[in-house]
């Protein structure tokens, strides 16, 4: 492909993303983003802004070898009335263990004058003289037009003439910045279209906010007028409503252009893992409806689309899911038809004969409970159980013949307010009959401990089960206190997780349901026996 077709990504993940609200980012999380960008094939990584946190000194320090990449340490112009060699900033990216540094300078004449307050000449000279500084020691500088889209906008001649100060000292990229986001597609081409009428010789980048959330749409605007440079962050992190979607904008890039984005199929495969290790290394839990990647994004739900994927995907998707190691998900609800209910039969490797009369039985078991409050589309192992049940394959490995669970708030000696919970379970497993108690911080928690008391013994790989995540949904709120609770409970042994649904008037017996349906969900895929009755 010829240079002209080049796109070069630039990743801010570690710099504008660590400016996102709940966002901390640890020197080895720092290491580890860096290194899944390396291999996905970006040409840039920021890794964020030596001297500014100790965590940026010490991921400076001692960075990670990257392959291909370039390692790129951000900071921002001299201070006014210094010299550039005696700036303490940019004396901290000169010593940056970094080929590349990027620094962010004002463009906006309002910014100048309200913000550091210093003359339009000072800024430019502020400009230049940081950009000539650090490419004595760089071998690339990066120009970040900081609010410039505002800024052409209210004082063309000014942010223009910022542009070439640093251009003139030896800048490799001018990046235009749409810092508060709020510029639309239209405006975005233009502009970056006359930048590049007015100085032909410049590379032009863009960085793009996302506060009217058209951060990719814009970017994708800038590269039609002329910008071969995309900042951007991985799942759209970054300052306030966040950056470009850089994960999109791979996607949409290779799959959907003629640009070279540098991402070959191998690479777009990583697409998918690089926005979950993002989310893994936060803490958070991935998006469902991101594009490309979520776990939606190749979900099939209503029975129309379901039947025609099943003749051909291309029917309901508009790339395939592997190409961007994404998978089909096919999801069983009230809206399904008989095509979801034998997918997804298949995927979770259900053997069932299509013609057998129990799959009809299976829907209308499902839009039934359905009815009553059940909510299969994110409770898959709570299907799967009620499929195998229903079809003779899988046993009762235990029964619940009783539970009282008992909550207790009182003052203690001290004064203090204590709650306690406490349940007492009978079950049965096999021929036996056990009685357990066990005290909890609340009453399903005594109740898990209960039930996995009983059970552990018996059955010692649910000693590891974890509960992940818990909620509860009032669903008839009408009724007050008396209405019915669905609960979904998410389950975890090291990285397998599963989720499974309950549903009572009850809220502790929705509870047990869907505890009870999270542990035999378990027994089952371990392949664990159930005791003779
Ligand atoms: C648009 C962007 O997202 S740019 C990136 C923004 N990211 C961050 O700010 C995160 C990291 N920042 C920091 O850790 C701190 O702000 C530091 C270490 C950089 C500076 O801290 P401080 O010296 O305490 O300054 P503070 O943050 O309060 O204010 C910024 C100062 O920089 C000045 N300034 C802002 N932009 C520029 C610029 N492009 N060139 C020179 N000075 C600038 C401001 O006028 C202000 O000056 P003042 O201290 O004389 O009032
Ligand atoms: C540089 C930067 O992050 C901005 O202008 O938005």
């Amino acid at each position: 492909m010829s240079d002209d077709r080049r796109i070069h990504l630039f990743d801010s993940t570690l710099r504008d993303g660590a400016q996102t609200q709940g966002v901390d980012f640890t020197v080895s999380d720092k290491t580890a983003i860096a290194e899944a960008l390396d291999r996905l094939g970006v040409s840039y990584i920021e890794g964020g802004w030596p001297g500014a946190n100790p965590t940026d000194d010490a991921f400076f320090a001692e960075p990670p070898e990257l392959k291909a990449a370039s390692l790129v340490a951000f900071g921002m112009t001299r201070r006014p009335g210094r010299s550039a060699e005696n700036d303490p900033g940019l004396s901290g990216l000169v010593n940056a263990k970094a080929p590349v540094a990027c620094i962010v300078g004002k463009t906006w004449d309002f910014h100048v004058d309200l913000a550091l307050e210093i003359s339009h000449e000072e800024n430019l000279a502020m400009i230049a003289d940081s950009i000539a500084q650090l490419g004595r020691s760089k071998r690339e500088v990066m120009f970040d037009a900081e609010h410039f889209f505002d800024g052409f906008k209210a004082n063309k001649a000014f942010a223009l003439a910022c542009l070439r100060a640093a251009s003139e000292a030896g800048a490799a990229w001018l990046v235009l910045c749409d810092t508060n986001g709020g510029t639309l597609p239209d405006d975005v081409r233009a502009i970056v279209a006359e930048v590049r009428e007015t100085l032909p010789e410049v590379r032009i980048g863009i960085h793009a906010h996302d506060d009217t959330g058209n951060a990719v749409a814009n970017s994708l605007a800038a590269v039609a007028a002329g910008a071969r440079q995309i900042q951007g962050t991985l799942n759209g992190l970054g300052e306030r409503c966040g950056n470009a979607n850089l994960i999109s904008l791979v996607g949409s890039l290779a799959l959907k252009t003629t640009w070279d984005c540098g991402i070959d199929a191998e690479r777009l495969r990583l697409l998918t893992p690089t926005s979950r290790l993002l989310d893994e290394r936060l803490n958070r839990t991935p998006t469902r409806g991101a594009p490309y990647v979520g776990e939606s994004a190749f979900a099939h739900k209503g029975g129309l689309h379901v039947s025609a994927v099943a003749k051909d995907p291309r029917t309901y998707e508009h790339v395939p899911p592997e190409t961007v190691g994404n998978r089909r998900h096919v999801v069983v609800s009230d809206q399904a038809g008989r095509a979801n209910v034998l997918t997804r039969l298949q995927e979770v490797g259900v053997e069932v004969d299509p013609k057998d009369p129990k799959v009809g039985r299976l829907i209308e078991e499902v839009k039934r409970r359905e009815y009553e409050g059940y909510a299969y589309d994110g409770a898959e192992a709570s299907f799967e159980l009620m499929a195998r049940r229903l079809l003779d394959q899988v046993p009762d490995y235990f029964s619940l013949n009783r539970f009282r669970v008992m909550d207790d708030r009182r003052w203690n000696a001290r004064g203090e307010l204590v709650t306690e919970s406490e349940a007492t379970v009978t079950l049965t497993i096999g021929s036996d009959q056990l009685m357990t108690v066990a005290n909890g911080n609340g009453p399903v928690d005594a109740l898990d401990k209960a039930v996995r008391k009983a059970l552990i013994p018996r059955y010692p790989v649910l000693e590891r089960v974890r509960l992940l995540d818990y909620k509860v949904r009032i669903l008839t709120p009408q009724d007050g206190t008396e209405a019915v609770t669905r609960v979904m409970i998410e389950s975890g042994v090291d990285r397998e997780r599963w989720t499974t649904v309950g549903v009572s008037p009850n809220i502790i017996d929705a509870s047990f349901n869907a505890l009870y349906d999270a542990l035999s969900w378990k027994l089952h895929n371990a392949g664990v026996e159930a005791p003779k009755g």
